[in-house]
């Protein structure tokens, strides 16, 4: 049994199909890539496994309980975390106090407790930014804020992590620490869903690759099987590298 599964998923807005019938399946352990561009249904397909929004049919399964009309909380709850392409630190939180947040129970009342800075330092340490902990998210570069959104994820010890685009703004270095960082995550235990436009970033990284296109799947294989697929060269004609 997979870890995560997505079967027959489709979502639609009004006439607007943005997945279409979609199913696939994240095993343990696994890094697993999903390319597609612009518009192809990638984070609508993340918004749906985190119940952001309804589905219009299909059946998500995490860890063998059918997760489909979950609530977003009871699924982070669960072991799932996502972390959005845009990022949304709070500005008059340190790096610390915005990863604290996200080791709250979840009331609204709940702005006391939470992990102690030992706790947030480690979460903090996973993407290098200890010694940035009480600095303010708008003094901090891109890639930091970046990391940042995954220390939150992390501050809920999640077993399967959804990163979307997560290297989108970074320079070549960035990337390649992020990549490195993303990897340590994954000897951890952790599993992990990245989502990009092409392959460039995910190469080295993913065990697997899912293609999506207007919404289907358009193939699924190891990086290589997917940059030598023609369907997949097809759709990328237009102009966006694989
Ligand atoms: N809330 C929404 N309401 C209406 N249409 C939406 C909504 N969210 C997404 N869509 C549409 O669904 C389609 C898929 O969008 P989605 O953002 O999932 O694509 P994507 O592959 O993540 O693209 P990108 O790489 O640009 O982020 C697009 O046509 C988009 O305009």
């Amino acid at each position: 049994m997979s870890l995560l599964e997505v079967e027959n998923l489709t979502k639609k807005f009004g006439g607007l199909t943005a997945v279409d019938n979609l199913s696939f399946g994240v095993e343990e352990g696994e890094i697993l890539g999903v390319i597609g561009p612009n518009g192809a249904g990638k984070s609508t397909v993340f918004n749906c496994v985190m119940s952001r929004y309804d589905v219009t049919s299909g059946t998500i399964t995490f860890n063998g309980d059918d997760i489909t009309d979950t609530s977003t909380h009871k699924i982070v709850n669960k072991g799932l975390s996502r972390v959005s392409q845009e990022s949304d630190p709070i500005d008059i939180f340190p790096v610390a106090g915005n990863i604290r947040l996200f080791t709250l129970p979840n009331s609204l009342l709940s702005l006391y407790g939470g992990a102690d800075m030992e706790e947030i330092a480690s979460y903090a340490a996973r993407v290098d930014l200890q010694d940035k902990l009480e600095e303010t998210p708008d003094e901090l570069p891109h890639a930091d804020v970046r990391r940042l959104e995954i220390a939150k994820a992390l501050a809920t010890e999640p077993e399967l992590m959804l990163l979307d685009e997560p290297f989108a703004g970074m320079n070549q270095q960035e990337i390649r620490k992020l990549s490195e960082q993303i990897e340590s995550l994954r000897e951890e235990g952790m599993t992990m869903i990245v989502v990009d436009h092409n392959m460039s970033g995910l190469m080295q990284l993913v065990d697997r690759v899912v293609v999506i296109h207007n919404g289907a799947k358009l193939a699924e294989g190891t990086p290589d099987e997917i940059a030598e697929n023609e369907d997949v060269q097809d759709a990328y004609l237009s102009g966006e590298e694989i």
